[in-house]
């Protein structure tokens, strides 16, 4: 084994880092035994240098993360910081001056991934970033590496743990939406702002980053179709049982059949009780991969808070710091092509469509006419009377679940059903996967 350790920086040392810190710590001697060589924290930069770090030699906390890398001597950098901004520009520092990259940052690299895997290509350099997605689960190796020499055709899955934390409390123990997220940001599932979490930029971050690994192309986390988990209601949640189903923030990313184009995108959808999507429960994860040769593989297992997201970062170091001893580094921005991403109209789905109508005779032909007008096909309808039909004036709820349709065809239907004097509203639209 080689005694001269690897210098190591760590940039930011909240929830993550802080466990990363600690395992680096305990887990010394196995990394070194695994990496053929020790590696040594040279220095952690935060924001806040007075605050107390459990494990943390003082000496080593900095505010000017910098300088840090600009050092020259380290040989990798771990950015848990988050946000685009200082982190983009440390780490291209950082390759400038000699050091791969191991990042968590999974909204950078949504935005700006080809631009880093260039810069670390055109340095020489490595940039990892299992725990982006998904956390603990390795997911972003196994599709990079393992399967490169299949054709992965789609990817499905949960991979937020705050919103699935959140739908599972509002299912199973009939929690309110304030009191199930106040909970997920305390257990340390949620983004510095939640915002991202529940209005699915992070869902949509982690999409753009599997679609791009999975199809070997780049998609631009403006490029995923987003809609959170603001408006789901507790209505929708018993409608999905009444119908055999939940509800999960799903993120699905497909290769269109022609393999010219691709599609990606972020949203709330039923799922039945029997698919294996919908026992994850709490902040768990899992993705499911249909590859032409391997079939449908399934990843599961937690996918945010500290230490499982350390797990997946010191394995990234472990990785980086082997091929910095070998003198070589892993698969760069060259081995991707360029697909173009598909609008959400062209994807085909089936949906379930929540209206409030007036409760009399006609209603439900005249909603039939508008869905067949746009060629979408009815599946199921269910009406009932509400409870409120004399205050209301007579309103029933009509809930229909359609076969398989365009995006944009749903679109159209939605908005011409709007039109119509007899559908007092929409209450909610949700697409039906996993069937
Ligand atoms: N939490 C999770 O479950 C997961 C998080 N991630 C990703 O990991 C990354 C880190 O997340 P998390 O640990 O939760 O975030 P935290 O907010 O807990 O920690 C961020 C850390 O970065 C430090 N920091 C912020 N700005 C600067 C700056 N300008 N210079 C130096 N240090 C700075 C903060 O310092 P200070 O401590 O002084 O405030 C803090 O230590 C993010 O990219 C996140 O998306 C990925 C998977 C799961
Ligand atoms: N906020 C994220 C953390 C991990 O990526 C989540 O809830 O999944």
């Amino acid at each position: 084994m080689r005694t001269r350790p690897l210098k190591v920086a760590l940039l930011g040392c909240g929830v993550v880092g802080s466990e990363v810190a600690r395992i680096m710590t305990t887990h010394a001697d196995d990394l070194a035994a695994r990496i053929g060589a020790p590696v040594e924290l040279v220095g952690v930069a935060v924001r806040r240098p007075s605050k107390v770090r459990a494990g943390i030699d003082p000496a080593l906390i900095t505010t000017d993360a910098t300088a840090l890398v600009k050092r020259g001597d380290i040989d990798v950098v771990i950015e848990v910081i988050g946000g685009i901004e200082p982190a983009r520009t440390l780490i291209t520092t950082a390759f400038e001056h000699g050091a791969s990259v191991v990042s968590a940052n999974k909204a950078l690299l949504a935005e700006d991934g080809a631009a880093l895997h260039a810069a670390a290509e055109s340095q020489g350099r490595d940039l990892y970033y299992e725990a982006a997605v998904a956390g603990a689960i390795p997911l972003v190796r196994p599709l990079r590496e393992s399967l490169a020499g299949d054709k992965v055709n789609r990817v499905l899955g949960i991979v937020n743990g705050t919103t699935n934390f959140i739908l599972d409390r509002m299912d199973t123990s009939g929690a309110g939406y304030s009191e199930a997220l106040d909970e997920a940001t305390a257990l340390g599932y949620a983004e510095a702002d939640p915002t991202a979490d529940v209005e699915g930029f992070d869902a949509a971050a982690k999409a753009a980053i599997l679609a791009g690994i999975a199809f070997h192309t780049r998609v631009k986390i403006g490029e995923v179709h987003r809609e959170g988990i603001t408006e789901v209601t507790a209505a929708d949640i018993a409608s999905a049982r009444r119908m055999g189903c939940t509800v999960k923030l799903l993120a699905i990313c497909e290769r269109a059949a022609d393999g010219r184009s691709v599609t990606a995108r972020v949203h709330p959808a039923m799922i039945p009780l029997s698919h294996p999507l919908a026992s994850v429960r709490e902040a768990y994860n899992a993705v499911f991969v249909e590859a032409e040769a391997a079939g449908q593989l399934m990843f599961y297992g937690p996918g945010a808070g500290g230490a499982p997201t350390a797990s997946a970062v010191l394995g990234d170091l472990v990785a980086v710091c082997r091929n910095k001893l070998g003198e070589a580094t892993g698969p760069g921005e060259s081995a991707y092509t360029r697909l173009p991403v598909s609008p959400m109209g062209e994807v085909v789905t089936r949906y379930h469509i929540s209206l409030d109508v007036a409760d009399k005779p006609g209603v439900l032909a005249q909603v039939a006419t508008v869905f067949a007008e746009q060629g979408v096909s009815i599946d199921t309808v269910r009406q009932q009377s509400r409870p409120d039909s004399q205050e209301t004036g007579g309103e029933a709820s009509l809930v229909v679940v359609t076969h398989r349709a365009p995006d944009a065809a749903l679109s159209a239907t939605v908005e011409a059903l709007r039109k119509l004097d007899t559908v007092r509203g929409v209450a909610s639209i949700m697409r039906v996967e996993g069937e």
